[in-house]
């Protein structure tokens, strides 16, 4: 077989996401040249569960990398490295021949909220903040695994390795078991030093599973050498270099321009998951008093993203439009998810601004930022008989758009400029409600596959096509900004109004959430016990 000689003139960068996975081609200076796609699937259960079989994910990507070539001739020959992200937190575990441990657990499963509810009870549970940075949530692998550890520690028995969803395509491609620094910190160590952190591990009672962590590698100085299997599943030639990118949402505000040295910027990625970001300095993190929020290491040194995410944001407009498309499929009309999304503008310039009020809480797993609660579920408020659907979409996006402002609100000042990617960031109404929301002007980057290009950059400054990262972003990132979209004043006044009732609303409405799942869980409870009665009395 042939292997890799050392020179190529292409970067690939692999995002492995929630929806889709990417394989995306880059010329060394930054610009795209062929892309290919492979539909994500998960599935999500009646208990929580939200989980993905590691094997498909790992054809579906190879898939994605073979179609790639079949776009653009002599890919194998011409790839001088290849670099891979994909969706953060989640539990992958694999045993010692490096096979799945049963299906990964996603960042969207629910089912360890009983546990988070315990380890954030604890004595420790500051201190832990405090290491990582990170609110412990349902979606973080230290809290799925404590949740595993009490319920079925069996898996944990028969793994080797815990791995996030990138770590499992980088061990498939290159035979290394190794987790990133931003994972790795932030769920496990210390955003200071990018290590693990026994005291951390140990909070989350995870001290006699520490062997299945694995080596923490910096993808930006590290990389390992495809491996003949994967070669062979990919059409890449054996040997080039891969390189390991950190978490997907890192690399995307990366790709989209979240540091490029303006101050007073900030990046928000408006995709299943709503990411809200700025870049600062590892000793210029401010820690919040209610233990929320995410702390991402950037592949630069020192730096750090200091971050608050809503579970779900396009996700919400996923279900207003299945909403509409379920009615019209039950009348006979066909239409699809695209036709949908395409009027979106359309609704939104339609409806009044600041009719409704919408909480974006559509996830099973509730919300995670800036207030933690596995209980938050979505709601409108103010509806009167005259609403009509294009006022529910309105509201939708403005509920998104309030969301981000919460976030922001409890990392400090507000952005003086906002930079959007994200699939959401396409629609032209929904960025100048962001941007009146935040009262700041919004910049969308020209660069199309912004979690591909982070992680691509990280293999570009591996190879040393750059001698640091700074250089690559004043190729890549810097010259893709688009124009500033500056807020309508009128709509940024209506807004700065709403917000304290949107805020207050979520507030006042957190008694009413828990009291309905408590209703929920007694009645599953209810609901279980029946039918374990009925097997017994057969
Ligand atoms: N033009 C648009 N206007 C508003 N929303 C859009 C538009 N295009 C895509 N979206 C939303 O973005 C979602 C996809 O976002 P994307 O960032 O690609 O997903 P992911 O975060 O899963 O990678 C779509 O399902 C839809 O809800
Ligand atoms: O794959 P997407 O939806 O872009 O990213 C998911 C995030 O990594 C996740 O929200 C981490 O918890």
């Amino acid at each position: 077989m042939a292997s890799h000689n050392g020179r190529g003139d292409i970067l690939i960068g692999i995002d492995a996401g929630t929806s889709v996975i990417k394989a995306v081609a880059f010329d060394l200076g930054g610009r795209q040249v062929a892309e290919a796609a492979v539909k994500n699937r998960y599935r999500t259960g009646d208990d929580g569960s939200a989980t993905q079989s590691m094997a498909e994910t790992w054809e579906d990507c190879a898939e994605a990398l073979r179609h790639l070539g079949e776009k653009l001739e002599g890919l194998a020959a011409r790839t001088a490295a290849i670099a891979v992200t994909g969706q953060g937190d989640g539990t992958w575990l694999a045993d010692g021949d490096h096979r799945p441990v049963g299906d990964a657990w996603l960042w969207l499963d629910a089912r360890a909220a009983p546990t988070v509810d315990r380890l954030e009870k604890e004595a420790g549970a500051r201190a832990r903040f405090e290491a990582t940075g990170t609110g412990l949530n349902t979606c973080q692998q230290g809290a799925q695994m404590a949740h595993i550890a009490a319920t079925r520690p069996e898996l944990l028995a028969n793994a080797a390795v815990a791995l996030h969803c990138k770590d499992w395509l980088y061990l498939n491609l290159t035979g290394a078991r190794a987790t990133d620094p931003s994972e790795a910190s932030f769920t496990f160590g210390n955003f200071r030093n990018r290590a693990y952190d026994d005291a951390v591990i140990e909070t989350l009672g995870l001290r006699d599973f520490r062997h299945l962590l694995p080596e923490i590698v910096d993808g930006t100085k590290t990389t390992h050498p495809l491996s003949p299997e994967a070669a062979k599943q990919t059409g890449l030639l054996a040997g080039t270099p891969v390189s390991l990118g950190f978490v997907d949402m890192v690399m995307t505000a990366l790709g989209a321009g979240v540091y490029t040295g303006d101050a007073g910027t900030a990046c928000s990625t408006i995709g299943s998951t709503g990411v809200h970001m700025r870049a600062v300095h590892a000793s210029q993190v401010r820690l919040n008093d209610d233990n929320t929020g995410y702390v991402i290491a950037l592949p630069v040194p020192g730096m750090v993203t200091q971050v608050q995410t809503n579970m779900a944001a396009t996700l919400n407009i996923d279900w207003v439009l299945e909403v509409g498309r379920g009615l019209l499929a039950d009348m006979g009309v066909e239409v699809s998810h695209r036709d949908l999304v395409a009027k979106i503008d359309d609704w939104l310039s339609r409806a009044r601004p600041g009719a409704l009020l919408y909480h974006p809480y559509i996830s099973e797993a509730g919300e995670r930022g800036p207030f933690i609660n596995a209980d938050a579920r979505a709601g409108f408020i103010g509806l009167s008989a005259g609403h009509r659907y294009p006022d529910l979409v309105r509201a939708v996006v403005e509920g998104l758009a309030m969301a981000a402002r919460d976030c922001y609100a409890e990392m400090g000042e507000m952005p003086g400029e906002l930079r959007l990617t994200g699939g959401a960031a396409r629609s032209r109404g929904l960025r100048g409600v962001l941007s009146a929301t935040i009262g700041a002007p919004v910049r969308v980057s020209a660069r199309e596959e912004a979690g591909a290009a982070g992680a691509a950059m990280m293999a570009a400054v591996a190879i040393g096509v750059y001698p640091d990262m700074e250089r690559c972003i004043g190729e890549w990132v810097t010259p893709l900004l688009g124009e500033a979209e500056r807020p309508d004043p009128a709509m940024a006044a209506l807004y700065q109004r709403r917000y304290p009732t949107y805020a207050a609303a979520r507030h006042a409405l957190e008694p009413i959430w828990n009291a309905m799942a408590k209703d929920r869980r007694a009645e599953r409870d209810g609901a279980a016990e029946a039918a374990a009665d009925g097997r017994t009395t057969k």
